[in-house]
C-alpha cells in the first residue's frame, strides 16, 4: 500500500489545533507576573507533534495510540545510545539496552494488533472507520482482500500494517517538530522576520482560529518555513541503492553501489545559492521554489523522485496552524543562555535546546 501523498483534509484542523491549544494553555500558565518566562520550546513542541500524529493515525483510538508512541520513543532513545546499532555483526550480542528494546517491540506490536482487530471487527459490523490512518489502512486492506475473492495473500499481513503504523510516526513526528523548533528559533533570532509573520497571520485570520482556506495566503510564513528547510533540514541525507550500471556525471556508478544523496551540502552550497548561502533570507523564495533555485534540483528537504514524503503537505499544514496560533498569542527572542549547536541527533536538532524568552501578547 503506497500513498502518494496523505492529503491533509479538514477533519484534521482540529487535530492540530487542539494540541496546539494544549501548548499555549501550559505557557500562560507559565508566565511570571510581567507576562514573559524562558521556556526551552522544544520538548513541548515535540509533545505536539506526537499528539497530533497519534491523533490523526488513531484517532478514536488515541489512547492506545499514545501508548504506541511512548514504546517507540524508549525504541528510539535506545537506538541512539546503543553504538553498535550499524554494525549486523555485533547486533546479536545480547545487552540490557537490546532487551528492553526488543520487549518495548514485542509490546507495541500486540497493542497494535489488538487495535487492528477491534478496528476489523468493527468493519464486519458494518461501522466507518476510515478517518484516520490506521482505518484508512484496514479498509483499504480488506477491500483489497475482498476484491480478490478473500484470497489473504493479495492484502497487507498485520506485520505490514504495524510497519506502516511505525514508519508513520517515525517519519512524521521528530521531523516536524524539528521544523517547528528551528523555525522559532529563527524567528526569535530574526524579529524583523517574526514581526512580518505575525501582521500576515493577523491580516488572515485576526483573533481567530486558522481555517484551511487562509492557510494557503501565508505567503511570508511559506517562504520562512522553506527557508528553514533549506537551512536546517530535518533529514540530512537520504540513500539509494542502484539496480543498474549508470553514468552520473562523470563517474560510472556499478548496480549495487549504495548512493548518498547529501542535503544539507546541497542546501548550502554556495555555488547554487550564492555567496549568501548560509545566511537566512526567506525573501529568496518570494517568488516559489522553482524561481529561487532556477529549476534546478537544489531544494529537497522532502526527498525526491518516486519515494518523495507523502508527509509534506501535511507538515506543511500542521507547521502553518501551529505557528499561526503561537503568533497570536506569543512573542519569541532568543534567551542569553541559547547556544547555537545544530548537531544531527536522527534530526538535525539544536543540541542545547531551544531557550526562548517567550511573552504574552
Ligand atoms: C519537516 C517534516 C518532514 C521532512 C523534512 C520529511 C522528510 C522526508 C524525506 C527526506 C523522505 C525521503 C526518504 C527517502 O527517500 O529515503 C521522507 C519520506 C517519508 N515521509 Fe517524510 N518528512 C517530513 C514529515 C513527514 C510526515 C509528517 C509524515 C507522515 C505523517 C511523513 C511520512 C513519510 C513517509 C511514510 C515516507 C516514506 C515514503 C516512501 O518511502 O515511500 N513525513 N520524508
Amino acid at each position: 500500500c503506497r500513498f502518494t501523498t496523505l492529503s491533509p483534509n479538514t477533519n484534521m484542523l482540529p487535530a492540530f489545533s487542539q494540541s496546539c491549544n494544549d501548548v499555549i494553555s501550559v505557557w500562560m500558565g507559565m508566565l511570571s507576573s510581567d507576562g514573559k518566562c524562558e521556556i526551552d520550546v522544544s520538548p513541548f513542541l515535540q509533545k505536539l507533534t506526537c499528539e497530533v500524529i497519534s491523533r490523526t493515525a488513531f484517532g478514536s483510538s488515541y489512547a492506545e495510540g499514545e501508548k504506541i508512541f511512548q514504546l517507540l520513543k524508549i525504541q528510539g532513545r535506545l537506538i541512539r545510545t546503543t553504538k553498535d546499532m550499524n554494525k549486523p555483526i555485533l547486533w546479536h550480542i545480547p545487552t540490557p539496552a537490546k532487551t528492553k528494546m526488543r520487549a518495548a517491540d514485542k509490546e507495541m506490536k500486540n497493542s497494535i494488533r489488538v487495535m487492528i482487530e477491534k478496528r476489523e471487527k468493527a468493519m464486519k459490523n458494518g461501522e466507518s472507520c476510515n478517518e484516520d490512518l490506521l482505518g484508512i489502512l484496514v479498509e483499504s486492506n480488506q477491500m483489497e482482500i475482498q476484491g480478490n475473492g478473500n484470497n489473504k495473500s493479495v492484502g497487507m499481513t498485520i506485520e505490514e500494517v504495524i510497519s506502516e503504523c511505525k514508519l508513520f510516526y517515525i517519519a512524521g513526528q521528530e521531523t516536524t517538530s524539528t521544523l517547528l523548533v528551528w523555525t522559532l528559533i529563527m524567528l526569535s533570532k530574526y524579529p524583523e522576520w517574526q514581526s512580518r509573520a505575525r501582521e500576515e497571520v493577523f491580516h488572515v485570520f485576526g483573533k481567530q482560529n486558522p481555517n484551511f482556506d487562509g492557510l494557503s495566503l501565508l505567503k511570508n510564513m511559506t517562504m520562512i518555513l522553506y527557508e528553514v528547510l533549506r537551512l536546517y533540514p530535518p533529514n540530512l541525507y537520504f540513500n539509494r541503492t542502484l539496480k543498474k550500471d549508470m553514468e552520473l556525471g562523470n563517474l560510472s556508478l556499478p548496480a549495487g553501489v549504495d548512493v548518498t544523496m547529501p542535503i544539507l551540502l546541497v542546501h548550502q552550497d554556495g555555488d547554487i545559492w550564492g555567496n549568501d548561502a548560509k545566511e537566512f533570507k526567506p525573501e529568496r523564495f518570494s517568488e516559489g521554489v522553482a524561481k529561487a533555485t532556477k529549476g534546478q534540483v537544489s531544494f529537497y528537504p522532502f526527498g525526491w523522485g518516486p519515494r518523495i514524503c507523502i508527509g509534506q503537505n501535511f507538515t506543511m499544514l500542521e507547521a502553518k496552524i501551529v505557528l499561526s496560533l503561537l503568533l497570536q498569542n506569543f512573542s519569541f527572542e532568543l534567551s542569553p543562555v541559547y547556544v547555537h549547536a545544530p548537531a544531527l541527533m536522527l534530526t538535525l536538532q539544536p543540541k542545547q535546546g531551544a531557550p526562548l524568552i517567550v511573552r504574552k501578547l
